[in-house]
């Protein structure tokens, strides 16, 4: 039996007849110490099992019948207002698929890399590269040259796909690349033209998929280090497409417009707005990158009412939109990092007539794994992520111990889904670090389960920074500012902060003589690193504390950048 069979025939089992061990509560099994979702997919949401499903084929079977796609609107350009039917959806998926088989000789398995802002183009060519059993890698355009490189060689990527504005970042590696839009440069070929003038009479020869061939590969800090590629097969995205398609379904959200200014080179991003919504035939007004006002004129001209958010962008809400009517808003998601309970609270006294639901996801777990089904229970449950999804099971794992754990104790939590990822690419080690050889993801999240099966996230074990909802792995920080000649050891935490939710802060020991200031650190880091992974803040030190194994006591270093601003106070 496969892990998926394994998990719905032990969840088949326990709805339906509670074993003694199962308290249908809260989900926890004490014979096990696994916690089952509670919610059972109805017929209408099955995952499918079909072997040779691809993403693409999935998503597109889900599209409006023909007769509605011509006018049903898929996405609209927030700038300008353009917008993209389902009927032209598909066309352009179709002839880019074309462009990409027969123009550019891309076949299955081939690594497509793909350096992009959000635009109406993007969707297009994520289904057009799965469309055609090529694999998906996807990457920040704020990324350095540097950061770039490193995953066009770890991909193994055969092409790439640039927004005009970066294709300089994209030279020194030699990938054959195509830009996303025209440019005046007659010596560059761009998406929008294959689209144009592919032809249609071309047929694509079928791809011979199969669910268990990779569709994408994501890249994640992990529990640690720098970023590895999390290998996505097509079965977690369909199984991820599917609950999505149940989520809108019980949400009511079918015919609501939804905002995107989400990344959708990230999983939170990619799989709501360039798959999932698509699946589920909703319309998206899709904003090139965020940016605060331009978000709040495009809830008015656009009549949004549903926006998958992120924390920083929930706070902002809260304090800064009194001049806006955005009476048009009927739901909010979280997620991506905390929401604390204070900023939801917040939210539910200025804008009353909008549903909250925070979720609880990683790229590892290809997006969601637990989300709130009412609304009540997320107003009544302010700081919870909600319960498992459908088709998950959880453990809560003493850390000292590596017991199990019953509700309302805490430990790390580890996931069991069809959606949880394959491995990390060419990485066995990380592979095996992070999930168990019975098929568990450690998260490196300390978290606990209520007595109702709601799920608390309340630190992180995983040595990960989170700001704006991007991870930045202090190692990674760490390394550049080893490579200062007056830097002799260096340290990075996280520190608190209201806005982006946490910054990294570098503690520094300087070499003997050395006048090297504050700023300087922070220039010499931001100078080879992606915005959002700069260093904001630093501290001078004699020594870095350390274990006698030489692992870093970030907690000391967290303790006492705590203590330093009590003590300007
Ligand atoms: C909307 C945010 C919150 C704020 O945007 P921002 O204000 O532009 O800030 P940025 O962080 O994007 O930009 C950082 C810096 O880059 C700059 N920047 C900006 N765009 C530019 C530019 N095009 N040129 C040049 N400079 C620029 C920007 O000015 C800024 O500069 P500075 O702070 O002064 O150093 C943005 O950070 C954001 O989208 N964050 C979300 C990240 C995200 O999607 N994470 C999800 C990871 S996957 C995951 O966890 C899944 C969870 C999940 C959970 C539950 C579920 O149900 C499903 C999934």
């Amino acid at each position: 039996m496969s892990a998926e069979e394994e998990m719905d025939a032990a969840a088949e089992q326990r709805l339906g007849g509670s074993p003694p061990d199962f308290d249908g509560r809260s989900g926890f099994d004490s014979r096990t110490g696994v916690y089952s979702s509670l919610i059972k997919l109805g017929a209408q949401h099955r995952v499918p099992t079909r072997p040779d499903l691809d993403t693409a084929t999935f998503v597109l079977s889900q599209f409006p019948s023909p007769d509605c796609a011509e006018s049903r609107v898929a996405l609209i350009d927030s700038a300008t207002g353009r917008r993209v039917t389902y009927a032209e959806l598909r066309r352009s998926i179709r002839m880019l698929a074309t462009g990409l088989y027969h123009g550019l000789g891309i076949r299955k398995g081939d690594a497509v890399f793909l350096l992009a802002p959000n635009s109406l183009l993007y969707p297009t060519i994520c289904l057009a590269v799965l469309s055609i059993g090529a694999v998906l890698t996807t990457a920040n355009p704020l990324n350095t040259q540097s950061e770039i490189s490193k995953q066009v060689d770890d991909s193994g990527a055969k092409v790439a796909i640039s927004a005009p504005e970066e294709l300089h970042k994209l030279l020194q590696t030699g990938v054959p690349t195509l830009l996303t839009h025209r440019t005046c440069d007659e010596n560059s070929l761009s998406i929008e033209e294959l689209i144009d003038c592919s032809d249609p009479a071309l047929e694509l020869p079928p791809a011979q998929m199969s669910q268990s061939d990779t569709a994408a590969i994501l890249y994640s800090s992990g529990t640690t280090g720098t970023s590895k590629g999390v290998i996505l097969t097509h079965a977690k995205f369909i199984a991820m497409m599917t609950l999505l398609k149940w989520s809108v379904d019980i949400t009511s959200s079918n015919n609501d417009v939804f905002l995107c200014f989400l990344p959708m080179f990230h999983v939170y991003g990619l799989a709501f707005f360039a798959l999932g919504l698509l699946h589920s035939g909703t319309t998206t007004v899709v904003m090139p990158r965020f940016d605060f006002k331009a978000m709040l004129d495009a809830i008015q001209a656009y009549q949004v009412s549903n926006i998958p958010a992120v924390p920083p962008v929930i706070l902002g809400l809260v304090k800064n939109s009194s001049s806006c009517d955005l009476s048009s808003l009927r739901r909010v998601g979280s997620g991506a990092a905390p929401l604390s309970k204070e900023v939801a609270e917040g939210f539910r006294e200025k804008f009353p007539w909008v549903e909250l639901r925070t979720g609880y996801g990683l790229t590892e777990s290809c997006g969601a794994a637990t989300y709130f089904v009412t609304d009540e229970q997320a107003k009544a449950l302010a700081g919870s992520s909600g319960r498992l999804l459908p088709r998950f099971c959880a453990k809560v794992v003493d850390t000292e111990t590596g017991l199990a754990l019953p509700p309302n104790r805490e430990g790390e939590l580890w996931l069991k889904s069809p959606t949880v990822m394959k491995g990390y690419l060419g990485n066995a080690e990380a592979t095996a670090a992070t999930i168990t050889s019975d098929g568990w993801l450690r998260t490196g999240d300390l978290c606990y389960f209520d007595e109702d099966g709601f799920l608390y996230i309340v630190d992180r074990i995983k040595e990960l920074i989170k700001h704006n909802g991007y991870q930045v792995a202090p190692a990674e920080l760490e390394a550049i500012l080893l490579s200062h000649p007056s830097v002799l050891d260096a340290a990075v935490i996280p520190v608190e902060d209201e806005a982006a939710g946490q910054i990294p802060m570098a503690y520094v020991v300087r070499a003997a003589g050395s006048e090297l200031t504050q700023q300087e650190v922070i220039q010499f880091v931001a100078g080879q690193v992606a915005p959002y992974k700069k260093v904001r803040k630093v501290g001078f030190i004699n020594a870095i504390p350390r274990s006698t194994a030489g692992k870093i006591l970030r907690k000391q270093l967290v303790l006492l950048s705590q203590q330093e601003v009590i003590s300007r106070l």
